[in-house]
């Protein structure tokens, strides 16, 4: 049985902090064993996320001090194989039951075969965490204790050795907490290594660790086993109340200015021999190795045990669930199966999400009429040839906003399940990448339909195949460049600043879009020229206006009661509105290319949103900028 003992030694990390630098971490050094369910204790601020951070490899870049695992120097690359981390946010897909959800991601992270392996792990999964009467419950409807216990049952399909997770009993009341760390407590037994932050914690609570590690200003003020923090406390001159909670009035001592205490308690850590804390009589008279020490005596059991929880627990042994070892290999599942089951996975959440679609529907249906109304019959109308230009550049736009907007609004909490999944090795990024790309279309594909079949039936375009074609294939790629844009945008920014960033740029795409209209565009400057090759909605409306007025369509019929019309000629309305040499070929060229070009941006920034990496240092400088200014 794999078994991993996390150790750091002297961690150090330091952040840019105005002209200065702000010390998080000051020289912390520690180990977590396997079989053992550890506690990261502190003050707010003090320090453990940070600390949970490093140790899971979740943030890599500026760090001192050494990581081992079982003694020797710890291979990032292999430790991710081994750890998962389990972040305070329950990112889950809402619209998946529990089963449907464990069930899925079995398929991800396991391999292909045997299948029934695959159902033992989820039923096993469920069984551990407490999950088996609420399999059929939908995620978006679990309570929160529920909704913790499946994200850590999620991760635990694979049967990591390692386990992190981050204040996984924040937001839960007493019970759910207690169910939530049992559950955590069991895993440990089975031998993993879990360690958890924790604030706050009851004492209830706090009695079910095996471990503690209480970070105070980022420097360590006590490690050791719960029932002797309690003679350590007084050990440094800071005896706990009777019937006080220690892990509370460990916090307070340490949160007290001036910060003697946390000076005083790191000084004796550090003077002591060993990374865990033992009254020195106790030790000296039982002789005890460091950790066997954590079985203390009874007599040292200030706290009560923790008291028996329902449901049940069992204790899970490492290899209980699928029995997997993900080993050198890269991915357990095959690419092919990754990005089947995640398209599988998207279409299902989408459809699930009924509201949703409904209201999407709805507003592409209300869009079109309000279009098709204020344009009617214009489309054969020789005296408003002029106007059905208009209505080609509002369909550039209505095809630009409609797809770009719930993207900005969306995609940055996807971002966040996906680094969470990525980071945790469930998939890899180009099955992600392509099967999101795959999933957008059928929906891209039905409200563009819709639109365009309404809209251009309502004006009175052409009734022609080969026209109408070519108006829905054009709708479709300025829908999906716009999207890809929308997409880039919000792979690197927060939903605020990418709503934005997103309305504004699109701002020079549509004054582009129309340059050269009366004059024609020998006339304009060439860096006008020049930029409007990038804007993919001058291709866009060069490709509608050609749909409706290119390919020699014939003089358009005047009204009995307008005395001229000047524009009846359709050569003449692409003469003067500078679209007179405009190829189709060049159009959809464009917009292609802008929707590739848009999605290798979003490709790009979405791995560098995902990367821990510090290979690119310049590349994390701006990064950083980026996050500290933008995001
Ligand atoms: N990137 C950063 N830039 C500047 N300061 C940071 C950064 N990351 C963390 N800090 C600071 O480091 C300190 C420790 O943060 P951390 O999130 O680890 O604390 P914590 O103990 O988990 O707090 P809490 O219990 O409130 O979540 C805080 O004062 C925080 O403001």
């Amino acid at each position: 049985m794999e078994s991993v003992d996390v150790e750091f030694v002297d961690l150090t990390f330091s952040v840019p902090d105005g002209r200065g630098v702000k010390k998080i971490l000051r020289s912390v050094s520690g180990r977590f064993l396997s079989g053992e369910l550890t506690a990261i204790l502190g003050p707010s601020g003090a320090g453990k996320s940070t600390l949970l951070n490093i140790l899971a490899g979740y943030r890599a870049g500026d760090v001192g001090g050494a990581l081992l695992s079982n003694g020797r120097p710890r291979d990032p690359r292999h430790f991710r194989r081994q750890a998962r981390y389990i972040m305070q946010e329950d990112l889950l897909q809402p619209h998946l039951s529990v089963r449907e959800a464990l069930r899925l991601a079995a398929e991800l992270k396991l391999p292909p075969r045997p299948r029934a392996r695959k159902r033992q792990a989820v039923a096993h999964a469920m069984e551990a965490l407490g999950l088996t009467a609420a399999a059929a419950t939908g995620a978006g409807e679990l309570s929160g204790g529920e909704r913790k216990r499946l994200s850590i049952a999620l991760e635990l399909l694979d049967d990591p050795p390692v386990i992190f997770l981050d204040e996984p009993t924040t937001g839960l009341d007493e019970q759910s907490g207690a169910q939530c760390v049992e559950a955590l407590r069991a895993l440990a037994r089975g031998g993993r290594t879990v360690v958890c932050s924790i604030h706050t914690p009851s004492a209830r609570l706090f009695a079910m660790f095996d471990h503690v590690y209480v970070v105070a200003a980022g420097a360590c003020v006590y490690r050791g086993s719960v029932p002797h923090l309690v003679p350590y406390l007084s050990h440094v001159g800071l005896p706990c109340p009777t019937h006080y909670n220690p892990a509370d009035y460990v916090i307070e001592v340490t949160s007290l200015e001036p910060a003697d205490n946390i000076e005083r308690m790191s000084a004796t850590l550090e003077g002591g021999e060993g990374y865990r804390w033992r009254p020195p009589s106790l030790g000296d008279a039982l002789a005890l190795p460091l950790v066997d020490a954590l079985d203390a005596p009874d007599a040292l059991d200030v706290l009560a045990p923790a008291p028996a929880l329902s449901p049940a627990h069992t204790t899970p042994s490492r290899g209980a669930f699928a029995g997997y070892r993900q080993g050198q290999q890269a991915f357990s599942a095959p690419w092919t199966t990754q990005f089947r089951t995640l398209l599988y996975r998207h279409l299902l959440q989408s459809w699930r999400d009924k509201g949703h679609l409904f209201l999407k529907i709805a507003m592409y249906f209300f869009m079109s009429l309000m279009v098709g109304l204020m344009y009617l019959d214009f489309g054969h109308d020789g005296s408003k040839t002029i106007f059905n230009f208009g209505f080609c550049y509002c369909c550039t736009i209505a095809c630009q906003f409609v797809p770009m907007l719930p993207v900005l609004l969306q995609y940055p909490q996807e971002v966040k399940l996906l680094k969470r999944e990525y980071f945790n090795r469930w998939y890899s990024f180009n099955a992600y990448f392509l099967a999101a790309t795959v999933a957008r279309l059928p929906a891209m594909l039905l409200f563009n339909s819709l639109y365009v079949g309404i809209v251009y039936v309502m004006t009175a375009q052409p009734l022609e195949p080969m026209r109408a074609a070519i108006f829905l294939g054009t709708c479709l790629l300025i829908a999906s460049a716009a999207e890809s844009w929308g997409l880039a945008i919000a792979s690197a920014l927060s939903m605020v600043n990418g709503m934005f960033i997103g309305s504004a740029s699109t701002v020079p795409f549509m004054l582009l879009a129309v340059q050269g209209l009366g004059t024609g565009l020998a006339g304009l400057p060439i860096l006008t020229r020049v930029a409007m090759h990038f804007s993919y909605m001058r291709y866009g409306l060069e490709g509608l206006v050609l749909a409706v007025y290119g390919f020699g369509r014939g003089k358009l019929q005047c009204p009995l009661d307008e005395e001229y019309c000047p524009y009846r000629h359709p050569k003449q309305i692409l003469r003067e509105t500078g679209l007179e040499d405009a190829s189709l070929l060049q159009a959809f060229g464009g917009l292609v290319g802008s929707y590739v070009a848009f999605r290798a941006v979003s490709y790009v920034l979405l791995r560098w949103r995902l990367s821990t990496s510090t290979r690119y240092p310049t590349i994390a400088y701006v990064g950083r900028l980026i996050k500290r200014h933008f995001r």
